[in-house]
């Protein structure tokens, strides 16, 4: 049990749009120093929570409260404690990218040290040229750049890595991980299932606005989901069971087999859970 007060706690939370509820009274806890995932299909309303507690957006219900503070009455200290990393590129300017990572580190007390933000986000060859000339993944990247340049306690990151080729993905990862390793509160939405397992200590899942299923990412769903599959062939061709003891199964084949084609244990990765999830929520709602 932690005794520190929370980095985010959401307590029944609404946003309606006339009668259209976009987020349906969602409650939540981050502690601090958690990497914490916000996942859910197109339009579960991820964006406009993660707006709220940057203070970008109104709510409509409920209390938030973001480093001990209610977003609604952001003092520009409060600000200067949040990096924020939007699911839109705004910089398309003809400043260069070390000009613009100067600008920004200017305005922050502690800011981190620009060649090393630019070595983090793999832009060092890039630092002399005018962001309007980037290709997206770089322009992203400079996006991530701006969101962490002001050493932020807690750092929201929407989507961060579309656009990036895998390398760059990795290497994203990794700074992701050395925040972490330092400290640094993240909030994280991200379609890539893979990314969110990667990083995250829990997850949220959310759907037509409403909280699905939250806790540690290797616990998320019903325990069948999480149940391993078995495949192996022998002489009448392919089989596939699932099992909670699969190591009992490959004793029992090896025994009966001798050395059985093709074995594989398989776990459901996080993606699968997640699809067996949602699925879920869309049958009743059907
Ligand atoms: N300004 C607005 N006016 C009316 N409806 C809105 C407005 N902003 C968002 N919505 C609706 O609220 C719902 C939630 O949108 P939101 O952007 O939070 O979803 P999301 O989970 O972030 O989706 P995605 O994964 O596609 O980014 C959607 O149905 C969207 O159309």
């Amino acid at each position: 049990m932690t005794t520190s007060a929370p980095a985010i706690r959401v307590t029944d939370l609404r946003k309606t749009y006339g009668a259209f509820a976009a987020v349906d009274g969602i409650s939540f806890e981050i502690e601090p120093g958690e990497t914490f995932a916000l996942l859910g299909p197109n339009g579960a309303g991820k964006s406009t929570t993660v707006e709220i507690l940057e203070g970008y957006r109104e709510r409509s219900g409920g209390d938030v409260s973001v480093l001990g503070s209610d977003p609604r009455h952001a003092t520009l200290e409060w600000k200067a404690r949040i990096g924020i990393v939007l699911q839109q590129t705004g910089e398309s300017g003809n400043v260069t990218v070390r000009e613009q990572l100067t600008h920004f580190a200017s305005l922050y007390p502690r800011p981190r040290d620009v060649d090393e933000v630019l070595a983090a986000v793999g832009l060092e060859q890039k630092a002399k040229t005018r962001i309007k000339s980037l290709s997206g993944g770089q322009r992203r990247r400079v996006d991530v750049a701006l969101g962490v340049i002001g050493r932020p306690e807690l750092l929201f990151l929407d989507e961060p890595t579309t656009g990036f080729d895998p390398e760059a993905r990795r290497q994203f990862w990794e700074l992701i991980r050395s925040l972490s390793r330092e400290g640094t509160t993240i909030v994280l939405t991200t379609h890539y299932l893979d990314e969110a397992a990667q990083l995250s200590d829990r997850a949220a899942v959310i759907a037509a606005g409403r909280l699905i299923d939250i806790g540690p990412v290797d616990e998320l769903g019903s325990t069948e989901a999480r149940v391993p599959i078995v495949r192996w062939r022998d002489g009448q061709g392919g089989h596939e069971r699932r099992t909670a003891e699969p190591a009992r199964l490959v004793a029992e084949l090896a025994a009966a087999l001798g050395e059985p084609v093709d074995l594989e244990v398989i776990r459901p990765s996080l993606e699968d859970v997640y699809l067996e999830l949602v699925a879920s929520v869309e049958e009743v709602a059907a």
